[in-house]
Formats: structure tokens, C-alpha cells, sequence
């Protein structure tokens, strides 16, 4: 009997497409003549119809997913491809981001056409970016720098630069790469300085949780180091998040049976921050323990904006 053909849901962008296609690849490559039939189904979303406001200011991080969660939970969808770090920590019940692929690297890059780096950028240079974190993290390290919101996918961004709508702009390496595009990092940012939203690199499925076919299929794709990463990251961001007006930044490395995490939080504005790290053997409890502390740091007001 020919096997049920499995239908994936992704957003329509570039990056999303290039995503479902990977996925697609390595489960084909893993289970060869065996492989059922993979269908990728693009959607338009809500966050993607939406290009000339901050995210932050509309609803946030859900507005990328509502519409192929939906398609999961009715049937319409089997599995969904998803960048991690668009995922908010809470999912509709009966839905899990349960498997991921080998984290790609996780760093941000610098992009310009006139400078060579951050450090290099002259003062009063213009940086776009549309991420919370990445804004205040440039403020933080170049306080005489002018931030300005720059939305739009990785391409409409690069035309952006092109056109001295500003100096210089910051992306995720995984997605230059993802779309063949890594060559137009001018700066790949230090980790340690500059650390990356949670989730980021990392492409992940969603499935319904009860689904074992879906978990088997899906078992010989899946990196288990990946995952204890992102487990300790989610829960960290969990603990941290209610709003997505708050910038937060952090980055897990599953170790030998265990994970090392390194957190960031910051006002707006950079002029404050909270910085720490956490290690251990159990992935939420580190993340957990990590993200209580800095909240705690911070205290109640930080949260709400300013
Ligand atoms: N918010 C858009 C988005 N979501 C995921 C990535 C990059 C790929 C990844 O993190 O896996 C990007 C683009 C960017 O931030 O430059």
C-alpha cells in the first residue's frame, strides 16, 4: 500500500521555504526508497501580511504561526517547519515543537556596504533593525549610533542597504547561509558580546503530540544536542517572557551530559542590563534557574517598558 503522503506546513517566505526544503532533503536522504511522499505547503500568515510596523507593537511572535498551527491541529497539516526563534514558549494545547535539526550557527552578523564592523562604524551611523534585542545590544555597545526600525524579509533588507536607507543592518547568519546568501556578512559578531535570540539557528517541527507515526519518521532527522539546547533556551525565554517589548538574549551548548547557558537582558536602550550564566545537568531546570535570576535582577518594572 502506497503510505499517506505527510503534508508540511511552512510560511511562504525565502527563508521559511529554504527551511522546509532542508527538512524535506534530510528526511528524504534519511529513509530513502522508504520515504513517503512530502508535500510542502506554503501559507501566507499574519505576521507576514504585516510589514510596516514594529512586530512588537502589533501582537508579537504568535502572529507567524497561528494559521499553520490551525492547520496542524485539523488534520490539514502533519508537521510544521518553523525558525525556533519565531516560536513563542507557549504552544495550543495538543501541539509540540518537539523535533529540530542541527542548530546551524547561531551568531548575528554585521552587514554593511561602507564599513567593516560595528567597532568601525563612525558615530552617528545609521544601523536598521526591526529586533528589539539587536537594537539594544548595538546601543549598549555603540551608544552614538542611531537605530531605526527596518522590517522585511533578508532580501527586502539588503535592497534597503543598497538604497542608504541605512549604514549598516544585522541578520542571522543561518538565514544568510540558508539562503546562499553568507557572503554579504561583512562581521560575523562575537557570541559572547553579542548573543543571539533564543531559538536562533535552530529549525524546528511542530506536530501534534500525539502522533507517533510523526515521531517516527521524524527520529532518525532529529539532533539530540540541538534539543537539549533549545529545551534549556525555551525554558530560560519562558520565565522571561509576557511581552515581546522586553529584550532578551540567550544561548545554550549542550555539554557532556549537561548544558551551559549564557543569558542577556536589556532595556530598550541598551543603558541597562543583566547579564549571567547558568550550567547543570537538567536543560529546563538551567534555564529556569537562569531566567528566575535575571528577572529577579531586573525587578517587576523592567518588564513593563519604558
Ligand atoms: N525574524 C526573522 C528570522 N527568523 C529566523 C531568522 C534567521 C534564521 C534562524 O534564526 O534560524 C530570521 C532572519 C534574521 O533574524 O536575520
Amino acid at each position: 500500500m502506497q503510505p499517506k503522503p505527510i503534508r508540511l506546513g511552512t510560511r511562504s517566505s525565502p527563508l521559511a521555504l529554504a527551511q522546509a526544503h532542508e527538512v524535506r532533503d534530510r528526511l528524504i536522504a534519511a529513509w530513502g526508497v522508504s520515504a513517503p511522499e512530502i508535500e510542502i505547503v506554503p501559507m501566507s500568515t499574519a505576521g507576514d501580511r504585516i510589514q510596516d510596523r514594529p512586530l512588537a507593537e502589533v501582537g508579537g511572535k504568535g502572529l507567524f504561526t497561528e494559521e499553520i498551527e490551525a492547520g496542524l491541529l485539523s488534520g490539514a497539516l502533519d508537521i510544521a517547519v518553523h525558525s525556533s526563534k519565531d516560536m513563542p514558549t507557549v504552544l495550543p494545547d495538543g501541539l509540540v515543537l518537539g523535533h529540530f535539526l542541527e542548530r546551524e550557527d547561531p551568531r548575528d552578523a554585521f552587514v554593511s556596504l561602507k564599513y567593516r564592523s560595528l567597532a568601525e562604524l563612525p558615530e552617528a551611523a545609521v544601523v536598521g533593525t526591526a529586533s528589539l534585542r539587536r537594537a539594544a545590544i548595538v546601543r549598549r555597545l555603540r551608544p552614538d549610533v542611531v537605530v531605526v526600525p527596518y522590517r522585511g524579509n533578508v532580501q527586502t533588507r539588503l535592497r534597503k542597504l543598497g538604497e542608504g536607507v541605512a549604514d549598516a543592518t544585522l541578520l542571522a547568519v543561518a538565514g544568510l547561509k540558508r539562503l546562499g546568501m553568507f557572503d554579504v556578512a561583512t562581521e560575523i559578531l562575537d557570541i559572547e558580546a553579542f548573543p543571539p535570540a533564543v531559538g536562533q539557528g535552530a529549525i524546528g517541527i511542530e506536530s501534534r503530540a500525539d502522533d507517533p507515526r510523526i515521531a517516527e519518521l521524524l527520529a532518525p532527522i532529529h539532533h539530540r544536542p540541538t534539543a537539549i539546547a533549545l529545551t534549556c533556551e525555551r525554558a530560560y525565554l519562558a520565565r522571561l517572557d509576557g511581552s515581546c517589548r522586553t529584550p532578551i538574549a540567550g544561548h545554550a551548548v549542550a555539554t557532556d551530559g549537561g548544558v551551559d547557558l549564557h543569558g542577556l537582558i536589556l532595556t530598550p536602550d541598551g543603558s541597562v542590563a543583566h547579564e549571567g550564566r547558568e550550567s547543570g545537568s537538567d536543560p529546563e531546570s538551567v534555564g529556569d534557574r537562569l531566567g528566575t535570576r535575571l528577572a529577579a535582577l531586573a525587578g517587576p518594572g523592567f518588564f513593563s517598558g519604558s
